[in-house]
Order: C-alpha cells, then sequence, then structure tokens
C-alpha cells in the first residue's frame, strides 16, 4: 500500500489512538488525482478518522498526511503533531470538501444561499455568479423548484443532495462523502447514490468514500480498500474485492452486510 511519488493525497505512517484505542496503526497509503476510492471496513475501524484528518478535523498522532504535497499537519513543540497554519492550509481548503452523514445545512439559510455562502466567501465569486453556479448544480440534483426552501422543509434525502450540490459548488478537487445514505431510508438512498453516480461521470473530481452502499461502491469506484483495526487488510477492484475476497476478515465484512440486506 506504498504510496507513490504522484499520488494526490498521501498517508504515511499515520498512528492514531484514542486513550488505548489505536484507531489508525501505522497506515500508509496513496490515492491519484481522480481516483473514486471506497472504504469498507467494520464499524470502529477508522474510515471516518481518515476522512476526518483530510478536513484537519482530526490531528494524527504521528505521521504525515499530504495533499498535492503541501502537508496538513506539523509538529510543536513535544511531537504533537497540529494543522498546519492558516495561510498554509487556505490552497488546500479550496480543494477539498466533505459531505457528512448529517447533511449540516445552515438551517436558517434557504436552499439557494446554503449554496452560494462558501463560493462568496471562500472563492470570492460575486452573488451574481455563485448563484448561476448554485443553480446549474441545483438541476444537476434534481432540486431546481427548492430554492427558496428552508433545509426543515425538505425531506432528508432531498437535505443530502443539497448539501453535495453545496460541497460541490467551490469546485473541489476532493470530495469526501462519509456515510451520506446511511440516514435515508432505501428509496431517498438510491436517489442521492444516483446524484453521486452523476457526479462522477461527469466530473474529475478525486471521490473518497466511506459507504456500506456495495452496489454504488462497486459502480463508481476505481479501488475498494478494505479497512480492520485501523489497518488496510485488502486493497483490490471493486469487482475483485466483493466476488473474491482474499481475506477471511473481509469475507466474513461481506457477509454481514448481506445478512443485513
Ligand atoms: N473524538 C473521539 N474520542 C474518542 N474516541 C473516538 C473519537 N472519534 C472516534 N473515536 C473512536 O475511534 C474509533 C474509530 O472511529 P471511526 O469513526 O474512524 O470508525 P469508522 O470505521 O468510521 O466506524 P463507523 O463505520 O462506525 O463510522 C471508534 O472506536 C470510535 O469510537
Amino acid at each position: 500500500m506504498t504510496p507513490a511519488d504522484r499520488d494526490q493525497i498521501v498517508f504515511h505512517g499515520v498512528t492514531k489512538k484514542f486513550g488505548e484505542n489505536v484507531v489508525l496503526d501505522d497506515l500508509s497509503f496513496g490515492v491519484r488525482a481522480g481516483e473514486r476510492v471506497t472504504l469498507i471496513g467494520p464499524s470502529g475501524s477508522g474510515k471516518t478518522t481518515i476522512l476526518r484528518m483530510l478536513m484537519t478535523l482530526t490531528e494524527p498522532d504521528s505521521g504525515t498526511i499530504t495533499v498535492d504535497g503541501n502537508h496538513l499537519f506539523h509538529e510543536v513543540r513535544n511531537g504533537t503533531l497540529v494543522p498546519a497554519g492558516e495561510q498554509h492550509l487556505r490552497a488546500v481548503r479550496r480543494k477539498i470538501t466533505m459531505v457528512f452523514q448529517q447533511y449540516n445545512l445552515f438551517p436558517n439559510m434557504r436552499v439557494l444561499r446554503n449554496i452560494t455562502e462558501a463560493p462568496v466567501h471562500v472563492l470570492g465569486l460575486s452573488k451574481d455568479e455563485a448563484e448561476a453556479r448554485a443553480r446549474e448544480l441545483l438541476e444537476m440534483v434534481g432540486l431546481s423548484d427548492k430554492l427558496d426552501a428552508y433545509p426543515a422543509h425538505l425531506s432528508g434525502g432531498q437535505q443530502q443532495r443539497v448539501a453535495i450540490a453545496r460541497a460541490l459548488a467551490i469546485r473541489p478537487e476532493v470530495l469526501l462523502l462519509d456515510e451520506v445514505t446511511s440516514a435515508l431510508d432505501p428509496e431517498l438512498a438510491a436517489e442521492v447514490l444516483d446524484v453521486l453516480r452523476d457526479v462522477a461521470r461527469t466530473t474529475e473530481v478525486t471521490m473518497l468514500c466511506v459507504t456500506h452502499a456495495m452496489k454504488f461502491a462497486r459502480d463508481i469506484s476505481d479501488r475498494v480498500l478494505m479497512f480492520n483495526e485501523g489497518r488496510i487488510i485488502e486493497s483490490a477492484l471493486p469487482a475483485e474485492l466483493f466476488d473474491s475476497p482474499q481475506q477471511e476478515r473481509t469475507q466474513r465484512f461481506l457477509h454481514s452486510l448481506r445478512d443485513e440486506a
């Protein structure tokens, strides 16, 4: 799983403990620009922690994480790692965005404004430019008729589609998706996954996706990484990993998902 020089995202020797709980264990891997990578594995195996580190929401205890060669964390005195300075991170923050399980829309803003906030404040677009972009994105996620609605008046699936439009509004190079359909019933989840299939088909954004939606993972992924206890125990093309997993732990995990379904 050694990262290559050309990789856009590189984790090198990353370890993270919460108390005695080793969440990431000397983890190294890389993701190429434009690659779609799905992270699977049992609950607590460290998948969300990886995405949170890319957003500098969680610090590693040791190791390095780079995006296009920029270090996300640096060491302070006693060896502790903290997020690199804001100035240094600004370029990275414009490239990476995350969609969470719980949508996290601004409840007091209408849909259109939810989407235009970041382009205006992060990218410095004019209000008109940001609105034009937001309307395009709302069309892409099938919600052109909801631009004046408040989030509370939308279904969970519609809110999640707004969250995806909002994430894409900054024209990210990297899109992180953290169990974005886990809170939705199957029909609404399917609508959200269809939107993400479109995103995968029509853009070149790098996607790191934590999901239990295996058919979706099979459709969009270039590679699937199976995590267990903070390590990658198997990395393969989706057809290989799902149809003939090599590790007994992967087989057991995939069986448990089929039993759930
Ligand atoms: N802030 C925190 N404080 C203490 N423990 C934490 C914290 N954040 C995460 N953990 C623990 O770290 C472990 C890994 O969590 P993580 O969310 O990365 O796993 P995951 O593979 O994404 O699992 P899930 O599928 O349940 O989301 C879990 O045992 C979790 O309880």
